[in-house]
């Protein structure tokens, strides 16, 4: 039996859902329902078909997924340098799809730093390494760094920091690979930004540079506390963060959580890795490829509700 709610009743209702945090309100980055669209010779192409992701500060993050899932297009539009079609994204405060055309070179400025898979991209060819860790400062118009002097100093702390000390004076073309995307890391620290974003930074080096590149991004993460988001097809990048979120077709699928733990027989401590699926807000759930074929799932499944669990069955209604 249902009774009419009194307005006590509807006044405690609306008192409470204005008391319920919003999505992502303690995130430094909240994708809510992403979409873009791009539209090419008429043809429509859906890049992200509502994709959510919270990142919160301080975290050293990966992206993976196949070519085409929607990586690229997802770390445009957080860097600034595309708008999404629908949906909501806040990086640091800023709303990524109400932003004027003069707050999003602030915030490309001064908010993110990005550091992308052609080392060619990342720094000017005609500066030396240092000069090319001032410019950033001398164009965010840092108070601090106001002076050549104190850009100059910044420019070697970082440089130290990432271990090119040595490469300070030289143009990129005197540096290796590895050498210059650890001062593209440099450049993109400049400023101090809320977020580092990096597109396979590792994507053109051989395994041991990329694992030194991925160690100038921990340090980066451990003793400046930027968070840190790597888009990477590189499994030995994806297995050192303690998060992976796999994109597939627009979206968030799963994710990969790994903490440490101490053996107790052996003492000794592993990383114990776990998958979780994303269960988006409207209670949609993506069922692993190799799961539902191997159980012959298709377009419908028996839920059942357990005591601490749900369970999925295969369509049996043929049988019925
Ligand atoms: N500017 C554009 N115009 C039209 N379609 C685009 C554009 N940019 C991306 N797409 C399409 O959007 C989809 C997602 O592309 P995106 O580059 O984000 O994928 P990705 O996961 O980064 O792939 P990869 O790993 O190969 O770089 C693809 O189908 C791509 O063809």
């Amino acid at each position: 039996m249902t009774t009419d709610p009194t307005l006590t009743d509807l006044a405690q209702k609306a008192s409470s859902a204005r008391h319920t945090p919003a999505y992502g309100h303690d995130a430094l980055i909240t994708c809510d329902r992403l979409v873009r669209i791009f539209s090419a010779d008429g043809i429509e192409v859906q890049a992200l078909q509502g994709l959510d992701l919270l990142v919160r500060e301080g975290e050293l993050m990966a992206l993976v997924g196949a070519s085409g899932s929607g990586k690229s297009t997802l770390m445009n539009i957080l860097a600034g340098l595309d708008t999404p079609t629908a949906g909501a994204a806040r990086v640091a405060g800023h709303d990524l799809l109400t932003m004027t055309a003069k707050d999003r070179l602030t915030y490309r400025r001064t908010v993110v730093g990005f550091v992308w898979q052609q080392t060619s991209r990342n720094l000017l060819p005609y500066l030396t390494a240092a000069q090319n860790v001032a410019l950033p400062l001398q164009l965010g118009g840092d108070r601090a760094h106001g002076t050549r002097r104190a850009r100059a100093e910044r420019a070697t702390e970082l440089l130290e920091l990432l271990e090119v000390a040595d490469c300070r004076d030289r143009r990129p073309h005197e540096m290796s690979g590895g050498q210059q995307q650890r001062v593209a890391i440099a450049v993109a620290l400049a400023n101090d930004p809320s977020v580092l974003l990096a597109d396979e930074p590792t994507g053109e080096l051989d395994s041991h540079t990329a694992d030194q590149i991925f160690a100038a991004f921990r340090t980066a993460n451990e003793r400046l506390g930027t968070t840190i988001v790597i888009v990477t097809h590189d499994q030995a990048v994806a297995g050192e963060v303690r998060r992976t979120v796999a994109i597939r077709d627009g979206r968030t699928s799963t994710e990969v959580l790994r903490r440490s733990e101490v053996d107790e027989t052996t003492g000794h401590e592993r990383v114990v890795a776990r998958e979780y699926a994303m269960l988006d807000r409207a209670g949609r759930l993506q069922l692993p490829a190799d799961y539902t074929r191997a159980l012959g799932m298709r377009d419908r499944v028996a839920l059942e509700l357990e005591q601490d669990h749900i369970a999925v069955w295969p369509d049996d209604s043929e049988e019925m």
